[in-house]
């Protein structure tokens, strides 16, 4: 099974794709993170972010290995392990720049490629492009979606002070998040867009374990047309 779980930022992407993964006994791929890694490894190697024909000839650069085991996701840049740092502002604030990079585009896509064909118990693979340009004929393609505010309140959620206060700007999350799914979805190349056979999820009055419900059900379902279709096939 390979499934392809789009959507924009702060919609539950990452915590339903490895909840599904661990529960269904599926790897397990975070194809942001592999784009933040390569941004890492950019602003640690003097390279210019604001400058995308800099980009473009660093891309090919770093060596991005990425863990598939959705209990303990790992990424690392030319062997530094790179999943604290991925998550820094300066990050988030320079990885949308990096990732309309078509250079930066075809090597990551070619990686994921390569990483989910490896996968052979199967495979969810997270992230914007997946359903339209990496995995175009994934078993089953979903599409996450949930209201700006929510997005907005689940992320600013997650700062908190030493005495568990949150610490975050609501309003100011809420337009990070919007500047980012603008910059995603209007890039030339392989822009952030649900495919059109994407089962859509609206997670806004969902509980994270409703989501993860939800989507088991989708796979389940799509397992057995596909075991349906080879056995007619005589492939079984
Ligand atoms: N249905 C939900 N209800 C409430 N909180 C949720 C729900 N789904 C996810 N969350 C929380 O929202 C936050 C963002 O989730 P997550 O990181 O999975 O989103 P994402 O789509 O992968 O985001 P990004 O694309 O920015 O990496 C996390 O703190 C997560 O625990
Ligand atoms: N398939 C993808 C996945 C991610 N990106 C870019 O990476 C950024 C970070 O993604 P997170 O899921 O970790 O927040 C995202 O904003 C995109 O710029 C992408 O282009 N394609």
């Amino acid at each position: 099974m390979i499934v392809a779980i789009d959507g924009p930022s702060g919609t539950g992407k990452s915590s339903t794709s490895k909840a599904v993964a661990a529960q269904l006994g599926l790897s397990y791929l975070d194809t942001g993170a592999q784009y933040r890694a390569m941004t890492w490894w950019m602003l640690t190697n003097g390279i210019d972010v604001s400058d995308a024909s800099e980009i473009a000839a660093a891309s090919g650069k770093p060596a991005i290995v990425s863990g598939t085991d959705p209990e303990a996701p790992a990424i690392s840049a030319d062997g530094a392990d790179a999943s604290g740092p991925i998550r820094t502002q300066e990050v988030t604030s320079a990885v949308s720049a990096v990732s309309a990079v078509p250079e930066v585009r075809s090597r990551i896509t070619e990686l994921q490629r390569t990483i989910a064909a490896g996968a052979e118990g199967g495979i969810v693979v997270e992230g914007r492009d997946i359903g339209t340009t990496v995995l175009p004929d994934a078993d089953l393609k979903v599409f996450l979606t949930a209201s700006a505010e929510a997005r907005a309140a689940r992320r600013s959620g997650e700062l908190k002070d030493k005495d568990g206060k949150a610490v975050a700007d609501l309003a100011a999350t809420q337009q990070a998040l919007a500047q980012r799914d603008k910059a995603d979805s209007s890039r030339k190349a392989s822009p952030l867009k649900k495919a059109d056979d994407a089962v859509e999820v609206d997670t806004t009055e969902l509980t994270l374990e409703q989501v993860v419900e939800c989507v088991v059900t989708l796979v389940e379902q799509a397992a057995a047309r596909k075991a349906e279709r080879l056995e007619k096939a005589g492939q079984v």
